[in-house]
């Protein structure tokens, strides 16, 4: 992040120059920011004044009064500044800590383990397995028993969920016999969040305990012989944003986590892949389950017809919004690697006038909601499988 010059000794402030001397007079720590621009913002003839000059504490605009007659005072950037031309605010040194996190693009190891034992804690448990439910697929957390929910917003320094079908919140507790946490709700590139911070929960994962991971997404097919409603197994991605220069690696690496240049061959697991095979043989539903190339483009526009062709021609075989930069994330730091796509729409590659041949986010809700059940049975019996070998 930029503009930081945190001194850690003297306050930081709330625009307000009274609140300023208070807050150093709590013995309050300050984070300074170094002022880039001490010129005067507002050119508004009611807030500048005759000469152009700004009221320094703050734009007392004669137009707009209060009910008691008044005028409204705005904090302008003037008014924050001290007389060394810093600029002051009054946060707690937790606030100060939380708002560094949240403006970084990625998280540091201490906050990730902070992160993890606070779930540990509050879950009393170690999970296993991580699962990360994609949209409309939030039942697979239902499945938990003995479930510790936790709200995104409650946990320290978790982003929050913004999209529709996911409900931002993290399960913990055991499913067939295994403890496993599941992730009601993933953060994606286009909610305006760094790679690093959309896969952050899996790093969260790992220092939980986790071995496992269990991606699900919604994906639009590209395969023509894929119908909607299939699933299919992941056994590769083309990493589109990775193409683009994106990386939820990006940045320092922290060996802790996993080597600066991890190899990618291999990501998923084989033998989760075929076990997965037979249970949907067992299930019945052998003509709906399928193995194929997944990519992730940045969204949250659907693709045009011309990118759709250029994805079928690169092997790719369904096409989303997530998953890879979670995916990256669990192989560096060493996690097998369980995913699959529901294929909740077709992507035609023909030209069409038809307003029902365009991808839609109700129609990928509405179908995520038919198949969960499909999709539970096969995450519940993968598990009971791999609780079998522990
Ligand atoms: O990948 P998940 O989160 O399942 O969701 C998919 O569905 C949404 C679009 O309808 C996008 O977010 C896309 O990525
Ligand atoms: N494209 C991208 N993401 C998606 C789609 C799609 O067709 N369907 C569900 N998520």
């Amino acid at each position: 992040m930029t503009g930081y010059n945190s001194k850690g000794d003297v306050a930081t402030g709330n625009g307000n120059h009274k609140n300023s001397a208070k807050g150093q007079a709590n013995g309050k720590k300050t984070a300074e920011y170094a002022d880039r621009e001490s010129d005067a913002m507002c050119s508004r003839d009611c807030c500048a004044g005759k000469s152009g000059s700004p009221n320094k504490s703050g734009n007392a605009c004669a137009e707009n009064k209060q009910s008691d007659g008044n005028p409204v005072v705005v904090p302008t950037p003037q008014s924050l500044l001290n007389s060394d031309n810093r600029i002051q605010c009054y946060l707690t040194p937790e606030e100060f800590r939380a708002l560094r996190v949240m403006n970084e693009d990625t998280y540091p190891y201490e906050v990730i383990q902070e992160i993890a034992d606070f779930i540990v804690k509050g879950s009393g448990m170690r999970p296993k397995i991580g699962i990360i439910c994609g949209t409309g697929l939030g039942s697979l957390a239902d499945l938990i028993q003995d479930a510790k929910v936790f709200e995104y917003e409650k946990i320290p320094n978790f982003p929050v969920s913004t999209v529709e079908g996911h409900a931002g919140k993290l399960v913990v507790g055991t499913l067939e016999g295994v403890n496993v946490m599941a992730m009601q709700g993933r953060f994606h590139f286009y909610e305006g969040y760094p790679l690093a911070k959309c896969s952050m929960p899996v790093r969260v994962m790992k220092l939980c305990g986790v071995e496992y991971l269990f991606a699900t997404n919604a994906a639009g097919g590209i395969n023509p012989k894929f119908a909607v409603g299939d699933i299919m197994l992941m056994h590769d991605h083309v990493n589109m944003l990775g193409f683009a220069g994106n990386s939820p690696l990006q940045g320092p690496n922290d060996p802790r986590f996993g080597p600066r240049f991890p190899a990618l061959v291999n990501s998923y697991n084989r033998d989760l892949i075929n076990k997965a095979i037979e249970i949907g043989k067992a299930m019945g539903i052998e003509s709906n389950i399928h193995v194929g190339v997944y990519s992730c483009l940045g969204g949250p526009t659907y693709e045009t017809i011309a990118e759709l062709k250029a994805l079928r021609m690169m092997g790719v075989d369904a096409v989303g919004m997530s998953t890879v930069h979670e995916v990256i994330t669990a192989r560096h730091c060493d996690m097998k690697v369980f995913a699959f796509s529901l294929i909740t729409n077709k992507c035609s590659i023909e030209y069409s006038d038809k307003k029902d041949d365009e991808a839609n986010h109700e129609e990928v809700m509405a179908v995520a909601k038919i198949r969960q059940k499909a999709c539970c049975e096969l995450v519940s019996r993968l598990i009971a499988d791999i609780q079998k070998t522990m």
